[in-house]
């Protein structure tokens, strides 16, 4: 049965549900965060560890978990089994390909598995920019691949310029999982001299961006909305420690964003949406998503038996979930990238 999907163009009525159930949240969650870090509050590691570990069952392993389901449906297309078994054979190849780097090189897979995570994490809030905020003004390729960019390196970049040690801690645990000592390779990222200059070209990026986007915006609210989210996250990220930082961006951002997106593309939650009620959408959604969450955590344990030095204490599982997550991300970018694609994320007619 061939249904269109939607795409960058949501009803307003879809589009004022998911600013109040999903961007709103986002909003104060991360501000409320920053206030105790701004007066210099600091927790506790294991405390850290909670949203990251949390996002196994919450938001942020399901929310790839669909990807089956959306790229049919994205296409218009009814899930059959061979729809799903297309998506099953690409996760197996990308996945598998990716999965044999981390043995070989693990520190190469690492620095891929951040710039991977850049270029996804931005190409989640473009879509969100564009579907649920209707931000007019990036009305370029040009400009989107900026707001890429931009979006991308406030959870992979900012953490980095402002907490070197921690950034290297959580790159050792998980490069050490297959080869003790190879993180020294990366030694050279995390000195003074290559942040400062990281850090001043990204400004450099943030700036453009905004004023690029700042003198074509027609509808200003939405461009200070945008801005606005910027400001916060960077905040965000140079305040708060960065394994809950990036945990809690996990779920709330990036993870609740995405299953946003796949809501309308089921015609049941589309409705439900339409009558500005998203509870019974993000409940089928958690039933859909239910098994191969699960699955991928079968595949977690497959991992701590494979891996040359098993984790041992709660950063080593932590390494360990991210290398699960990585090696599933390269095939969930592949999938994202087609609904982009689908979807009219790049479409501008310039
Ligand atoms: C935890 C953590 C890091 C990396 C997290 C990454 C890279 C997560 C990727 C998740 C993905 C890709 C999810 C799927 O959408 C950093 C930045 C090294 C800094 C310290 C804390
Ligand atoms: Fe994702």
């Amino acid at each position: 049965m061939i249904r269109t999907a939607p795409g960058v163009d949501l009803d307003g009525s879809i589009r004022a549900t998911l600013t109040r159930g999903v961007l709103w949240p986002s909003w104060v969650l991360t501000a409320a965060l920053i206030v105790p870090f701004g007066f210099g509050v600091t927790v506790p590691p294991v405390v850290q560890y909670v949203p990251l570990v949390a996002s196994v069952l919450v938001l942020g392993l399901p929310h790839g978990a669909i990807d089956h389901l959306a790229l049919p449906r994205v296409r218009g297309q009814d899930p059959t089994l061979r729809a799903i078994a297309g998506v099953f054979a690409l996760y197996g190849i990308l996945g598998v390909v990716y999965a044999v780097v981390w043995f070989l090189a693990p520190a190469a897979a690492f620095a891929l598995f951040i710039l991977l995570t850049w270029a996804h994490w931005g190409q989640g809030d473009l879509y969100a920019l564009l579907a649920v905020l209707d931000a007019d003004y990036l009305s370029t390729r040009a400009e989107r691949a900026l707001a890429v960019v931009v979006r991308g390196g406030l959870p992979m970049l900012v953490p980095l310029l402002f907490f070197p040690d921690w950034y290297r801690r959580v790159a050792n645990a998980l490069i050490s999982l297959f080869a003790l000592g190879s993180t020294a390779s990366l030694a050279w990222v995390f000195q003074l001299d290559t942040r400062l200059a990281l850090g001043v070209g990204y400004a450099a990026v943030i700036v453009g961006y905004l004023v690029l986007t700042g003198v074509r915006a027609g509808a200003r609210s939405v461009w200070f909305v945008d801005a606005g989210e910027v400001a916060l996250l960077v905040v965000f990220f140079a305040l708060v420690q960065p394994v809950l930082a990036v945990g809690v961006y996990f779920c709330v951002w990036h993870a609740y964003r995405h299953i946003a997106r796949l809501l309308p593309l089921e015609p049941t939650s589309r409705a439900a949406l339409d009558d500005h009620q998203l509870r019974p959408a993000l409940a089928r959604f958690a039933r859909e998503a239910t098994p191969l969450t699960l699955a991928s955590l079968a595949l977690l344990g497959g991992f701590y038996l494979l891996v040359p030095n098993p984790p041992a204490d709660i950063l080593g599982w932590v390494g360990l979930y991210l290398v699960l997550i990585a090696v599933l991300t390269l095939p969930h970018v592949a999938v994202v990238t087609l609904m982009d694609r689908e979807q009219g994320v790049w479409t501008t007619g310039r």
